[in-house]
């Protein structure tokens, strides 16, 4: 069993964007500049836009963070953004999800310019992913499909059980790992909240994505020998032995399924440091188109 150090990739990734940096610097070009827009206090994205923050730091990119009382009109929203497409000097913008119920997360997507959109989720960025084409890939999948790559996974031909359809993780995982790319080339198979036989769909697959958001969901009898498990979940669970009061879970029962795995994912660790870092490379990809036109 080999475990996918999905802090050491990310600093590594994130070490190769530091040179480029540098070197855009010495050649008086612009340097990526991200914009995140917080709304609320929310901890986990408090944590998760702080550490964004700070990988922006650790590169040398420029970043600004937009906070916002969780009363904010849609409209004042949009409003903001519209603003942030309208900047020339910024070159990616990241609205944290999940936003207040008062406001429609589709028309925040929607009206962020495509061109700046270095979450991948905006409409554009999907269709274009769908067809393999160039674009800003989500994320959470574009850092397990970089940690795959880091670690010369063959995943041609395999059986990829992912859980999961939400638009940020598990649908657009399903299609990258479908894709006739490498890695890639995966038969996939897509399971939700009505999936029937999900412990027989997962027994028979070689890689399993769970992301379902449900601690510990993915146990030993649920995985054959030799599988590669990714696990995207992370909970916060009450702990009281715990300095913050809590403790981070992942989706898959990691004591119990870890020896049967092949390759498998920690949490913490794993995807999330892996998530940072493809932000990390679209926020560069989101520049560097610039600096070229
Ligand atoms: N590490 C990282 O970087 C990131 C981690 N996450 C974590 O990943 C997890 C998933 O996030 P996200 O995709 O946003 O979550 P969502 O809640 O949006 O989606 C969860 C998906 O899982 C499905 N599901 C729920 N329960 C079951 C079940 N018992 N059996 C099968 N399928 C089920 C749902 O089905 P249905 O569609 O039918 O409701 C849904 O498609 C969370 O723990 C989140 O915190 C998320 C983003 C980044
Ligand atoms: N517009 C938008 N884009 C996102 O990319 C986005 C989002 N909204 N909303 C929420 C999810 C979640 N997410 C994570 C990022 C980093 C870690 C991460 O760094 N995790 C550390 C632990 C961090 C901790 O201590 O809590 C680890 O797993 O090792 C986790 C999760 C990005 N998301």
């Amino acid at each position: 069993m080999q475990i996918l150090d999905g802090n050491l990739v990310s600093k590594a990734t994130k070490e190769a964007l530091t040179l480029k940096v540098a070197q855009l610097k010495t050649q008086g070009k612009k340097v990526p500049h991200l914009a995140a827009v917080l709304v609320g206090n929310n901890g986990a994205s408090e944590t998760y836009v702080g550490a964004k923050v700070k990988a922006c730091e650790e590169i040398g990119y420029k970043s600004t963070l937009l906070r916002y009382d969780d009363d904010i009109s849609e409209f004042k929203l949009l409003e903001a953004i519209e603003g942030l497409n309208n900047d020339p000097d910024v070159d990616g913008i990241l609205v944290q999800l999940p936003l207040p119920k008062h406001i429609s997360d589709e028309k925040v997507i929607n009206t962020i310019a495509a061109s700046k959109d270095v979450d991948g989720f905006h409409p554009i960025s999907v269709g274009k992913m769908v067809q393999g084409l160039s674009t800003f890939i989500p994320a959470t999948p574009y850092g397990i499909m970089l940690l795959l790559k880091h670690y010369n996974i063959d995943t041609a031909g395999k059986q990829a059980v992912v859980i999961g359809r939400s638009n940020i993780v598990g649908r657009p995982m399903s299609i990258l790992l479908s894709a006739n790319t490498n890695p890639g080339n995966c038969t996939v198979t897509i399971c939700h909240s009505h999936t029937k036989n999900l412990k027989e769909l997962c027994l028979s697959a070689d890689i399993i994505v769970a992301a379902l958001g449900r601690p510990e969901f993915v146990k030993a009898d649920m995985v054959k020998d030799g599988a590669i498990v990714i696990d995207v979940g992370i909970s916060r669970v009450a702990d009281a032995t715990k300095k913050k009061g809590f403790a981070l879970k992942g989706d898959v029962n990691f004591a119990e399924v870890s020896p049967k795995c092949s390759f498998i994912t920690p949490v913490p660790g794993g995807v999330g440091p892996m998530t940072i870092a493809a932000l990390m490379q679209n926020t560069y990809k989101a520049c560097e188109d610039k600096n070229f036109e």
